[in-house]
């Protein structure tokens, strides 16, 4: 491997320096250009193709190990369940199914998944606010270990399902705690007016309720305020400090409680935002739990999966529109969503060494979709990219292929995992074929 590029100290700005520093899996190299942990993105883009993406698997094994360090640093028996929706590619399971990982799903598909991961169904957290009896029968036939009830109206099925199969579904509820996670409103859950959990004024009754119901074993209560949390850990201290009440409560009217969910939410820096480190959620969970002598959860997706991941794509043409440089990529939004749903900033990197040091100049950077807002930045200083030329989305491992579609009729993209210097397609570009398949037209249409 040769040695990494010096980054000339002239570099028009430092962003491109910053961006590296900040990601050991990420290094810029004089031959290579951009690498992720010892494979050339350049390499992966010419051999399997763009868009495409690409995971490490070394990051997702560091940052798994070092939430469930600092969580054991905290004095706390812990366990971590990988949010499953963030990245339920089966490598990416597997690999942190080798770290002792759980999972939380929150679908009958997702659990399939999980368990083809290596992930088993006794390690495994089912929440969701629309779970049918259907994926519950699954769930609990599986072994589930932890179903989270979001509601009174679910625990009733949950009970009639469970016990049809002379059963009892180990149920926690997940509590709405009413506090404000001040993240994006479009994923904000701990708040009354979203409609995920029970009132935490409620959660009581409807625990007692639940020991009284022959389907359920009543074990604990979840919680989940939000994602990409970023503002400090005061809002999931308060959201803790309520779930611990309610426990000293629930136990003082000889209710047991075996174990809190803490959920998930951990924010991670796209850009600049200063987020919390694990030790700092290590410490709101033991701060406020830690009295009550049980065992915790967290449900993680995004800190762990998220800068693991990169979208590589290439530079289909640059186009000079009446007022603005506009970089048209072959990734769309269809691929890479959180810029259009969430107005997300990524970090976005030339692969081709040369062009850490090329002038920059503002570009809008946009996909081939055929929507205004497939946009993934405005106005971004990037180098003179050219047709051909590959660029990196950074911290895409997270609800990137995740969400991805095939609106505009593009095939979802391969995805990739490297590990030190191996490296695999782990899962194959959709064949075009996919979307013709299993549609047909009644006689009655073609006439
Ligand atoms: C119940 C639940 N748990 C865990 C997560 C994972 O969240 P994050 O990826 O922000 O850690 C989510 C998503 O917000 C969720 O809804
Ligand atoms: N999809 C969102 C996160 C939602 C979390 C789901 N509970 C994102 O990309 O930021």
């Amino acid at each position: 491997m040769a040695s990494p590029l010096p980054l000339a100290p002239d570099t028009p700005d430092p962003e491109f320096r910053d961006l590296l520093a900040q990601r050991p899996q990420l290094t810029a190299h004089a031959q290579d250009g951009l690498c992720l942990e010892d494979v050339p993105l350049a390499r992966i883009a010419a051999e399997v193709g763009t868009p495409s993406w690409a995971y490490s698997a070394n990051t997702l094994r560091r940052r798994y190990r070092a939430l469930r360090d600092a969580l054991g640093d905290a004095g706390l028996r812990a366990t971590v369940h990988f949010a499953a929706k963030s990245n339920s590619n089966l490598a990416v399971l597997r690999v942190l199914a080798g770290e002792g990982a759980g999972a939380d799903v929150v679908s009958g598909g997702e659990l399939r998944l999980t368990v083809a991961g290596g992930i088993g169904a006794d390690r495994t957290v089912f929440s969701g606010v629309g779970k049918t009896a259907a994926e519950v029968r699954e769930a609990l036939a599986a072994n589930i270990f932890q179903i989270n009830a979001e509601s009174a109206e679910e625990v009733e099925m949950l009970s009639a399902v469970a016990a049809e199969m002379g059963l009892r579904a180990p149920v926690a509820i997940r509590v709405n705690p009413d506090v404000d996670a001040r993240t994006h409103a479009k994923i904000t859950t701990g708040k009354a007016e979203n409609k995920f959990g029970v009132a935490i004024a409620d959660a009581a009754a409807l625990y007692a309720r639940m020991a009284s119901l022959p389907g359920i074993r009543p074990i604990g209560i979840a919680v989940h305020i939000g994602s990409q949390i970023t503002e400090g850990v005061s809002a999931f201290r308060a959201a803790y400090a309520r779930v611990a009440e309610l426990v000293t409560a629930l136990r003082g009217r000889g209710l047991p409680v075996e174990r809190v969910d803490c959920g998930g939410g951990l924010g991670i820096p796209y850009r600049d935002e200063v987020a919390p480190k694990p030790e700092a959620l290590a410490g709101a969970i033991a701060g406020a739990l830690k009295h009550l002598d049980l065992p915790v959860m967290i449900e993680p997706g995004r800190w762990i999966a998220g800068p693991a991941g990169v979208l590589i794509s290439r530079v289909v043409l640059v186009k000079h529109g009446a007022t603005r440089r506009f970089v048209v990529l072959d990734a769309g939004m269809n691929d890479l969503l959180r810029p259009a749903m969430y107005d997300a900033w990524h970090g976005i990197l030339p692969v081709g060494a040369e062009l850490f040091h090329s002038a920059r100049r503002p570009a809008d950077v946009v996909g081939p979709v055929c929507e205004t807002g497939d946009t993934f930045t405005r106005g971004r200083d990037l180098p003179e990219l050219r047709p051909g030329d590959v660029v990196a989305m950074l911290d895409a491992g997270a609800y990137g292929a995740a969400m991805s579609s095939t609106y505009n009729a593009r095939p979802l993209a391969a995805e990739v995992l490297v590990d030190g210097n191996r490296w695999a397609v782990v899962r194959e570009r959709q064949p075009f074929e996919d979307l013709l398949a299993r549609q047909s037209v009644p006689d009655w249409v073609a006439g």
